[in-house]
């Protein structure tokens, strides 16, 4: 007998799990409607092979040799994700399941699905992207959004554009009343990793479920909503879960020994050990199928029914483990391979499962009718949903909010102050005469390096964190590369640079820097111009190299390297000759000359009045001494001594790192 046969159905209106969500009626109104509007999609899996290249061999080798490693990872898995049902996919760790999510979502090279195929509505071919939604389990959920925003964004991204903001909103609205989170709307989502408080584990994964359901997916993928969570949220989430499927969605969950109630909600389960399928079909009748098996204990009274599968399943994959620690196939999987296994589907005992979602999914009659063409579904959806301004408008919103409390926070403030107070200390008000020159100078630079060092390690860090998100956004055809680079850029720009800026143009005034309007303002240019070049050498070095312990280790010596280069340590003209190439590759020369040629160029420095030594810049005693010699001592000679050339030249070295970045980030996969 099977054990599991009660009712599960949980009705949509019973899950909303805040009192204050339940004060929407126009939402629920909303939600009615657009419900009609979900595609119906059954996927079908037959005898699905994953197996992706290990080999260590480059790209160009493995075209040239027929020998490629291979992985198996998924081996000929035939399932079946239906709308109207919740379907989990159960195994020990390592048997697949979230590979199969990947290849699912089609979110896998495809020529790693080496047999089998994907039928979509009964024809092969692949599901649009559009119309599938995955949670992973790292949410990537940004920190200083608020709930509200979190789902706003990715409502407005993947809604067609003609939709009306008032619609949006109202989709929106219904989304998270759906999912109990209107009471915590305006709450930031926090990060657990920096230790910024914000929403709990369980809002969090209803948040990330509302971001991707907000567009009303047919088929909605989720790689272990409940881990991390407790009990009670872990059930609440599996209820909404349930709801939703009731509603038309196809919902496949990845999920862990779940406990005996959330177990009995499920419909649909498929069991896999080490990428074989030890059992498809429906979840009541699990039991009853692997109690049948050859050498299976029964399962032990007071033993959760999720634990006794997961039990016998690694036990089965120990017993199939070799002398040379090679794995044979499973018994279970051998089984279940031979096994007349439509038996599982058919068992009497979930007769009254079928019906608990509201709608007879065995009769098929209905749901074909519902069911759109592959065609259709492809014609429906176009590749962005957002046109270019919008997806632009959308993510340079998204970078503002989010980084509006990243760079001007308390502790950054606090060191900028601090850097203020050191520089204002060792640089005050310094007197205008030729017995300052060396201090004048050395401020030049040190505001250059004090800074630019700091900027390029965060624009490291901050492009490592967005990377990922990034990745996955792609993967799902939220937004284009260059909208999403353009905002990048432009917050960058302005956001990470502030600070800095500001320091700067408080140093010019505490510092006694060259009087007038004109020259502070070529002063905060060539500041800048600087300051942003090393931001854009930051984003490409990121880019650059993708792994973030090694870029944030080469960052500072190359970064330390340009500023050696750029004439304060050493005359530029007293640089070895095999080396001054270099010194032209080095943005922090053009910057450090800009500053030089603008502070001393043109005017005369008086001689230091109480001063007995004479002063020697560049070999000249002179007293008073033309600026032009001050710069010139240094090697600023020639074009090089022309303030709008350097200017110009720091223009290039952004084109060249903006330009060289981009290119990079719409190769990188
Ligand atoms: N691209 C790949 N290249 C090589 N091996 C892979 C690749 N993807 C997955 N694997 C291997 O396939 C197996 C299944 O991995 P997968 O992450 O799908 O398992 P899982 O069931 O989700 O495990 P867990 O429950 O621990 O998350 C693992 O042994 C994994 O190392």
């Amino acid at each position: 007998m099977c054990e599991v046969t009660e009712n599960t159905s949980v009705p949509t209106s019973d899950i909303k799990s805040h009192p204050e969500d339940k004060n929407n009626n126009k939402a629920s109104s909303l939600f009615s409607n657009s419900n009609k509007k979900i595609p119906i999609v059954e996927l079908t899996l037959e005898e699905v092979s994953y197996e992706p290249v290990t080999s260590t061999l480059s790209e160009k080798q493995i075209k040239t040799k027929d020998e490629v490693n291979r992985t198996t990872v998924l081996d000929k898995v035939t399932t079946k994700i239906s709308p109207y049902k919740l379907t989990a996919w159960m195994g020990p760790s390592g048997s697949g399941k979230t590979s199969l999510v990947s290849v699912v979502a089609g979110l896998v090279d495809p020529s790693s699905i080496t047999g089998g195929s994907i039928m979509v509505n009964g024809e092969e071919g692949r599901l649009p992207k559009k119309l599938v939604g995955v949670v992973w389990q790292d949410d990537l959920l940004l920190s200083n959004l608020t709930v509200e925003e979190t789902i706003y964004f990715a409502a407005r991204l993947k809604s067609p554009a003609e939709m009306s903001e008032a619609d949006v909103q109202l989709v929106v609205e219904e989304t998270m009343k759906e999912l109990g989170l209107l009471h915590i709307r305006h709450n930031l989502i926090g990060s657990p990793v920096s230790n910024q408080r914000g929403i709990s584990g369980g809002e969090r994964k209803r948040t990330a479920v509302a971001s991707e359901l907000v567009i009303r997916p047919s088929l909605l993928l989720l790689d272990e909503p409940t881990s991390g969570l407790d009990a009670t949220t872990a059930m609440s989430l599996m209820s909404t879960l349930k709801g939703l499927a009731s509603l038309g969605h196809a919902i496949a969950v990845v999920i862990h020994q779940p406990r005996t109630d959330i177990f009995r909600m499920l419909d649909h389960l498929l069991l896999l050990s080490k990428g074989h399928v030890v059992y498809d079909g429906q979840a009541c009748a699990a039991r009853s199928y692997l109690e049948s098996c050859p050498g299976i204990e029964p399962l032990p009274v007071e033993t959760g029914i999720a634990d006794w599968i997961s039990d016998t399943i690694i036990a089965d994959e120990r017993n199939s483990l070799q002398k040379d620690g090679t794995m044979k196939i499973g018994k279970l999987a051998e089984h279940w391979a031979t096994a007349q296994f439509e038996a599982a589907y058919d068992v009497d005992d979930c007769a009254n499962d079928s019906a608990s979602n509201g709608k007879d999914i065995n009769s098929g009659k209905e749901l074909r009718r519902e069911m759109s063409t592959l065609t259709d579904l492809h014609n429906t959806t176009v590749k962005f949903e957002a046109g270019f301004a919008m997806q632009l408008r959308l993510l340079a919103q998204r970078t503002i909010k989010q980084r509006r409390m990243e760079k001007i926070t308390r502790v950054s403030v606090l060191l900028t102050l601090t850097y203020l107070f050191f520089t204002a200390l060792f640089w005050w008000r310094l007197p205008d005469t030729t017995a300052y020159i060396f201090e004048r100078n050395s401020l030049l630079f040190f505001i250059l390096i004090a800074q630019g060092n700091s900027i390029v390690t965060g624009s490291i860090t901050v492009f490592q964190r967005d990377r990922a998100l990034l990745h996955r956004d792609r993967a799902k055809k939220m937004y284009g590369v260059l909208p999403y680079f353009l905002a990048k850029t432009a917050s960058d720009m302005t956001n990470n640079i502030v600070l800095p800026f500001c320091y700067g143009a408080v140093v010019y005034w505490t510092c006694g820097l060259r009087t007038g309007v004109a020259p502070f303002l070529k002063y905060l240019l060539a500041y800048y111009l600087t300051l942003s070049s090393a931001q854009s050498m930051g984003l490409f070095m990121g880019i650059l190299i993708p792994h973030m312990g090694m870029a944030l280790l080469l960052a500072p010596a190359v970064t330390l390297f340009q500023f050696i280069l750029g004439g304060f340590y050493i005359p530029l003209a007293n640089l070895h000759v095999g080396i001054q190439w270099a010194s032209y590759i080095s943005f922090a020369r053009y910057g450090y000359a800009a500053l030089m040629v603008n502070e001393f160029d043109g005017r005369v420095i008086p001689c230091a009045v109480d001063s007995e030594v004479p002063i020697a810049i560049g070999g000249s005693s002179e007293c008073p001494l033309p600026g032009e010699l001050v710069y010139e001592s240094v090697g600023i000679q020639d074009i090089f001594a022309n303030y709008w050339f350097n200017v110009g030249v720091l223009v290039l070295f952004q084109i060249f790192f903006l330009i060289g970045a981009y290119a990079m980030l719409r190769r990188s996969k």
